[in-house]
């Protein structure tokens, strides 16, 4: 706890129950708090003179460390970085996506420059943007990436429009081929129009709800290895595709990671689209107290696979700042970074989590120590 702290003390039943905790808070508190027996403080807020703000400030240190938030996460979350840019725009670009790859690459262009010429530093695509999203389409609009130039037109846009718009751009997903394997795979290229990072879907969506959607993208895709987190002019950002989106300890293993913002290229259908698309974002931006922006396909009713849409940008609140319909659309909204350290002073989670129960394992920082 910190200055907020006030005269009244809410007491939780659970903590007191508690044998150990009990006998050392009571021991703690004896020189300034009434005298109490365990059931009458079972749930009661106390009203304690101002002069005791100080003393419950020593108490709650000691008690947070009792907590060992620094334990919560292994290992240790790294602090906020500051960014290179505190506030700026971002553009989600909705895009309609046809059978025409040639098409949906130069109108993937068209969006990122109008984003661009409203003043964007960021621009977001939506999950697969080059091809219909479907086990039928991926092996045959799937690029090397790797290999650039004709291998890749797709991210070869990317790369030259970032550069010439000295913009960033989180390149939503397309279909990547190595060798025999396919991957859905998400492209960041920096303003300088280099490829700063890559990532590909950690989490493939197989789903089956009888009589709604039935869809597996295990039968032709391979699952990435890696979590993906960047740095890049307008901050620190981890990357997740559509379907990660659901798994919680990927965005609170960036989070640790100290990222600023979370973008998930994703197309929702209309089973879960309406139900949880939203929901999502706003708990993975709640619970880890940072930025979350989602793209989407914009909704073609007559394709295998219809989209939600519904692309959005949420606050560190929980709040959805700025977000849209299903039809394609430019979404422009304002990012500003001051105000994760001012939510998390006023909720300080980072400070309250129990290390002393639970503990988030980010596997790979451990094993690159
Ligand atoms: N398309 C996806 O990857 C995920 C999705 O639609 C869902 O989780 O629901």
């Amino acid at each position: 706890m910190n200055s907020a702290i006030s005269s009244s003390l809410f007491f939780n039943s659970k903590n007191l129950l508690n044998p150990k905790p009990l006998s050392r808070f009571i021991s703690l508190k004896s020189n300034f708090l009434p005298k109490l027996s365990p059931r009458s403080i079972t749930s009661h807020t106390l009203k304690l003179p101002s002069s005791s703000t100080s003393a419950l400030r020593s108490i709650s240190s000691s008690m947070a460390s009792s907590f060992n938030p620094e334990q919560a996460r292994v290992p240790s979350a790294l602090p906020l970085p500051a960014p290179p840019l505190t506030k700026f725009n971002i553009g989600l670009c909705q895009l309609s996506v046809t059978s025409d790859k040639k098409r949906n690459i130069s109108h993937a262009k068209k969006a990122i420059e109008e984003a661009a010429s409203k003043g964007v530093k960021l621009v977001l695509l939506p999950e697969i943007w080059n091809s219909p999203y479907s086990n039928d389409s991926f092996p045959v609009y799937a690029e090397e990436i790797d290999a650039g130039g004709d291998a890749s037109p797709s991210t070869a846009m990317l790369s030259e429009v970032s550069k010439r718009l000295k913009i960033t751009i989180i390149g939503g997903s397309i279909p990547e081929r190595v060798g025999d394997r396919l991957y859905n795979t998400c492209c960041v290229f920096g303003s300088d129009g280099e490829l700063k990072a890559k990532h590909r879907k950690i989490h493939l969506f197989d789903i089956d709800i009888p009589g709604k959607i039935t869809f597996m993208e295990s039968k032709t895709l391979t699952a990435g290895e890696t979590p993906t987190i960047v740095d890049t002019d307008v901050g620190r950002i981890g990357i997740g595709i559509c379907y990660d989106i659901r798994f919680q300890e990927l965005a609170m293993i960036y989070a640790a990671r100290g990222a600023h913002l979370l973008c998930y290229p994703g197309a929702f259908n209309m089973t879960t689209g309406p139900l949880h698309w939203e929901l999502l974002q706003r708990a993975r931006a709640t619970d880890n107290q940072l930025y979350v922006a989602t793209c989407s396909p914009a909704r073609d009713s007559g394709a295998g696979y219809t989209a939600w849409g519904h692309s959005t940008l949420v606050g560190p609140f929980g709040e959805v700042l700025a977000t849209t319909e299903h039809e394609e659309a430019i979404i422009i909204a304002e990012i500003d970074y001051s105000i994760l350290e001012q939510r998390r002073t006023s909720l300080p989670l980072n400070r309250q989590r129990r290390g002393d129960l639970y503990q988030l394992v980010d596997v790979q920082r451990l094993d690159s120590k």
